[in-house]
């Protein structure tokens, strides 16, 4: 039996990973890959922003990193395996803030996953803006790039010629072989990225000694994370206003938290948008990461909002379904975020 190649998406929160798998996931390839996608926050936002496609989209709801996320994924990647007939790739959309070494381990320690899959590549989008200030204040940042055996260095778009190659220049510095791809919107061809077979053990070794010797992964704390198979509508955290907050990650002094604001009241878009733009014109340096579905007055679609730092994208999506609940939600990442005044701001664009 071939063993299944799996590849493993990673970079830092905000770089263009799902934007990749979405072009995976719709690009006319005629192959069928199973797609594990990373939760982001509190509430399944992730599982929805993901296109539907043929594949299947398993989201694991996991609150802390690597240990929870290698813990759910090796529930996750057996049951695939068990129902896997005839899938051609795994992929896996690690959250940003994970370091990719853990997730790529769980390929070679856990045996029943070791004999039947086999790592065929790290790939970590680098987000040419931002990958300079973040390889300064997060380590995974650089993590994530030293691990690569394919980077590519997205949002080239966003800077002018001269940042791009300094950018070139840095991770070559931190990542001397992988192949770098320049990309806009993470637009590279696919037999760039898929089937490839990069990972180089040996490399990984010299990164990590302690790579194939297991270390602490026994421990699991991800029992009471579940997981569902048609995205992530029931991860439902309750009480509409109530803000659900959780602290993602220290590092240094900065602790980088999460935050959720939900609500079943239609918001109004003009003072929605007034809002986020003040909110981002004066903290938009500490919110890391944003992502909303939101249920706009008058509007018969979901709108759904994303950005990175002072960077926000909004587009109308598909029409709310006749038996979906028109619940406005976001998640923000970011460091310090004050969650009374966001639930403040947030309620006050109520229509
Ligand atoms: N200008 C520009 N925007 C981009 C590019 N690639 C992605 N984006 C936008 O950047 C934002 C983040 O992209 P995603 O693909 O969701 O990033 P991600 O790495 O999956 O984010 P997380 O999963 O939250 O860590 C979205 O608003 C994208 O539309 C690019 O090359 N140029």
């Amino acid at each position: 039996m071939d063993k299944i190649p799996v590849t493993v998406l990673t970079g830092y929160l905000g770089a263009g990973k799902t934007t990749l798998l979405n072009r995976i996931l719709t690009e006319q390839h005629g192959r069928k890959y199973a797609v594990v996608v990373n939760e982001f926050g509190e509430i399944g936002i992730d599982g929805d922003l993901v296109v539907d496609a043929d594949e299947e989209v398993f989201t694991m709801n996991n609150g802390c990193l690597c240990c929870t996320v290698r813990g759910d994924l090796i529930r996750i990647v057996g049951a695939l395996l068990k129902r896997a007939g005839n899938l051609d790739g795994i992929l896996i959309e690690t959250t940003g803030l994970a370091e990719p070494a853990p997730v790529a381990q769980t390929f070679f320690l856990d045996r029943d996953i070791a004999a039947r899959t086999q790592l065929d590549g790290v790939v970590t989008v680098a987000d040419a803006l931002n990958l300079e200030q973040r390889l300064i204040d997060a380590p995974e940042a650089a993590q994530q790039v030293a691990f690569a055996d394919i980077v590519l260095l997205n949002k080239a778009d966003l800077v002018d010629a001269d940042t791009l190659a300094r950018v070139e220049a840095t991770i070559r510095r931190l990542n001397p072989l992988a192949r770098i791809h320049r990309t806009v919107r993470s637009d590279v061809p696919l037999t760039e990225v898929l089937g490839r077979g990069a990972f180089d053990l040996k490399r990984a070794l010299s990164l990590e000694p302690d790579f194939l010797a297991g270390g602490d992964h026994g421990h699991d704390h991800g029992h009471d994370h579940h997981h569902d198979h048609d995205h992530a509508h029931d991860h439902d955290h309750g009480h509409d206003h109530a803000p659900a907050a959780g602290v993602l990650a220290h590092d240094h002094d900065l602790s980088i938290t999460s935050l959720s604001l939900a609500t079943d009241q239609p918001l109004d878009k003009t003072l929605f948008e007034s809002w986020l733009s003040m909110l981002l014109m004066t903290k938009g340096q500490d919110i890391l990461r944003f992502k909303g579905i939101l249920n706009f007055a008058g509007q018969n679609r979901r709108y759904v909002l994303q950005g990175v730092h002072m960077i926000s994208e909004g587009t109308l999506d598909r029409p709310w379904g006749a038996d979906e609940a028109r619940r406005s939600r976001m998640v923000m990442i970011g460091r310090d975020l004050d969650p009374a005044e966001l639930k403040r701001g947030f309620d006050g664009n109520i229509a």
